[in-house]
């Protein structure tokens, strides 16, 4: 019996300015539990794979236990396929466990395609694909590189796509139902999907002051990432560009000096790209970026929205309670409800094998 287990954390994209660009891995993780039994001949399983879950959604069943149909599961085909093996190897358990809250910007479905992009390659013994091609097979899929680029390669990160030919932009625009296998009843028609072009994706790793802690305030809803990015605008006017590359400019640099310069991570966290055409699917969010800052509030840097929310993100060295309630009576006046958590910057992606395996 094969044991092993995928790490992946979770993540807050953006940062403020950092639009597409920049994730933070933070310490709430998502974990495989992947027993393949080798010694068995046939397997009854779909896709030989049998799916257990525990974790965020698990009473709604919202999390698919179809290996045709998982977002995990239907990655790690994905990977599987571009190498010629169309089915998960005799017999694959995969238990998931999931404690990262569903479509609130905390990078799930981003785990949940770097997890799958691993697990593909571990079951398939793909150990060609080191951690700079699996981050391109998850541009295929979760077509922005900010909070796949956290989760794999963890910490505080840039990203940025390569310049690609015509060709390879045909291919990574690709629709997404062409490149991961059918959902559950789909024929397999044998065909080898699209390989992603090589290097589409880089990272770059930025210092994070040690001081500087995140606090999450979660709300009670969902805000589907697909939903939250088609209320952005197609076009911007030049002054909010430039607003932005102003600031990101400042950020990675801010977010590194210890100690922390409140004032200037606080001007280098305004975002005029997403954040307001936000607004209208996250009640009270204007108010509570507007509103707070590091003379109104001690111990507070910044407040943004994490990821495509509805998330908020502050970060802060100290009052993490005061400034958690702050937040919430906020939302409270809307009649959302919320949970806050402190989380810390986390390793990336990791395999962990027991011991003499
Ligand atoms: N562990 C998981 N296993 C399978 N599917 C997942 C998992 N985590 C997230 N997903 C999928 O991703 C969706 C949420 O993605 P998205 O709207 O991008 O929000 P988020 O900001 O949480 O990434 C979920 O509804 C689910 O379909
Ligand atoms: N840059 C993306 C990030 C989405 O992250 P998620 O964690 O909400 O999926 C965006 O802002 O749309």
């Amino acid at each position: 019996m094969e044991t092993f287990t995928i790490r992946t954390p979770c993540s807050s994209a953006n940062i403020g300015p950092g639009f597409d660009v920049i994730g933070l891995a933070l310490s709430i993780y998502l974990e495989l539990k992947v027993t393949i039994d080798r010694t068995k001949k046939s397997s009854q399983e779909p896709l030989n794979c049998r799916i257990t879950y525990e974790g965020q959604g698990e009473e709604s069943g919202e999390v698919p236990l179809d290996p045709a149909a998982n977002l995990i599961t239907r990655v790690a085909l994905y990977v599987l396929r571009c190498h010629d093996q169309r089915a998960f190897p005799v017999e694959t358990h995969v238990h998931i466990i999931n404690p990262i809250p569903l479509g609130r910007g905390l990078g799930s479905s981003g785990a949940a395609v770097v997890a799958g992009v691993m697990l593909g390659k571990q079951v398939g013994g793909l150990h060609h694909l080191d951690d700079n091609r699996l981050f391109d097979f998850c541009l295929m899929i979760e077509r922005h590189p900010d909070n796949v680029g956290a989760a794999l390669f963890g910490g505080f990160v840039g990203t940025y796509l390569n310049p690609l030919t015509p060709e390879e932009v045909a291919r990574v625009e690709i629709p997404l139902s062409e490149v991961l296998p059918a959902p559950a009843g789909g024929l397999d028609t044998g065909e080898r999907p699209p390989e992603p072009p090589l290097g589409i994706g880089h990272h770059i790793r930025f210092t994070w002051a040690k001081e500087i802690k995140a606090v999450a305030i979660i709300p009670n809803f969902q805000v589907p990432t697909a939903k939250a990015r088609e209320v952005l605008p197609k076009e911007y006017p030049r002054q909010d560009v430039t607003f932005n590359l102003q600031r990101i400019a400042l950020l990675p640099v801010a977010l590194g000096q210890s100690p922390p310069n409140p004032d200037l991570i606080y001007l280098a966290m305004q975002d005029k790209l997403h954040q307001q055409y936000r607004q209208k699917l996250i009640p009270g969010l204007g108010e509570i970026v507007e509103s707070m800052s590091p003379s109104s509030q001690e111990g507070l840097l910044g407040v943004c929205l994490s990821g495509a929310g509805p998330t908020i993100l502050a970060l802060a060295t100290s009052n993490f309670e005061q400034i958690a309630e702050r937040i919430i009576s906020r939302f409270r006046k809307e009649n959302i409800d919320c949970q806050w958590l402190i989380l810390e910057p986390a390793e990336g992606t990791k395999v962990i094998r027991p011991e003499n395996s």
